[in-house]
């Protein structure tokens, strides 16, 4: 069973010897288009612990995407705090964020971003050039379950097996946050499935901290904790005594 709801002015006590990746304080992120202000997220208190599964869910425009790319220093805050370990995130410089992005994150989007004149392979090694400590390409390739594919084009890989591409990208860098922006948004039931499964086992086997952004309240239940936002604010976080494996999920 789910902890009862609760209405969080600041964010609640993580499990005893968890350690914080990701600690955020009264953030609040302001757009201004010409004179409109949007206010897109508001006093958002969160910690995310090492290794935990984390899913955001909330209805378009609750502020999911902004408070993910603001965890991925690919956005900043207007005010509040926000650390990832001993990084403060909120006032790094754009190189310090981009460094930050480089070394310990793994983005995966709707849309893959494969570069389509290179191979699966060739998409992968990419990132290796540019990360500190990658993993072997055959591993990357061998976890999303694609080694037989590996010479293809992205041209000739179904919508599914290009998200695992992308995945297999995100994670050669052996990054320590996977942060999922409707990683299954494009895909059919059983494609979106198979990509859970494969981010459920990033998270399960390297121990790889994982955000999720998803708009299908199903996918909730395979998560250490659900953080529900609406109109910007944290209205409430679950947590789910037992995880479901995305086989397990029905919508
Ligand atoms: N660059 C921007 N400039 C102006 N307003 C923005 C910008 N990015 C987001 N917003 C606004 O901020 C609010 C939160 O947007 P955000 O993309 O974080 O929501 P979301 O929950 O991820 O939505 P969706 O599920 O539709 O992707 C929305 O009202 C959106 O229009």
């Amino acid at each position: 069973m789910p902890d009862a709801p609760v209405a969080l002015s600041s964010a609640p006590p993580s499990p005893a010897g968890a350690v914080v990746v990701f600690h955020a304080r009264d953030l609040c992120k302001t757009y201004q288009t010409g004179e409109v202000q949007v206010r897109a997220l508001h006093d958002v208190n969160l910690d995310i612990v090492r290794g935990e599964f984390v899913v955001l869910l909330g209805a378009s425009g609750s502020g999911k995407s902004t408070l993910l790319n603001i965890l991925g220093g690919l956005d900043v805050p207007t005010s509040g705090e926000v650390r990832f370990a001993d990084h403060a995130l909120s006032g790094a410089s754009e190189s310090a964020l981009t460094a930050y992005r480089r070394e310990h994150v793994g983005f995966v989007f709707q849309f893959y971003n494969l570069i389509p004149s290179l191979t699966v392979r060739e998409n992968v090694a990419l990132v290796t050039d540019i990360a500190p400590h990658p993993m072997p390409i055959d591993e990357a390739i061998g976890l999303v379950g694609l080694t037989p594919r590996q010479h293809h084009f992205p041209a000739q890989l179904s919508g599914g097996e290009q998200q695992r591409v992308a995945i297999a990208r995100a994670i050669v860098k052996r990054p320590d946050v996977l942060l999922c922006d409707e990683p299954t948004g494009a895909l059919d039931y059983q494609t979106g499935k198979m990509v859970l499964e494969v981010i459920a086992r990033i998270n399960a086997e390297l121990g790889t901290t994982a955000v999720v952004i998803t708009h299908n309240a199903a996918i909730a239940a395979m998560a250490d904790r659900v953080v529900y936002l609406v109109d910007g604010t944290i209205a409430r976080i679950e947590r789910n005594a037992h995880r479901l494996s995305p086989s397990e999920l029905s919508w």
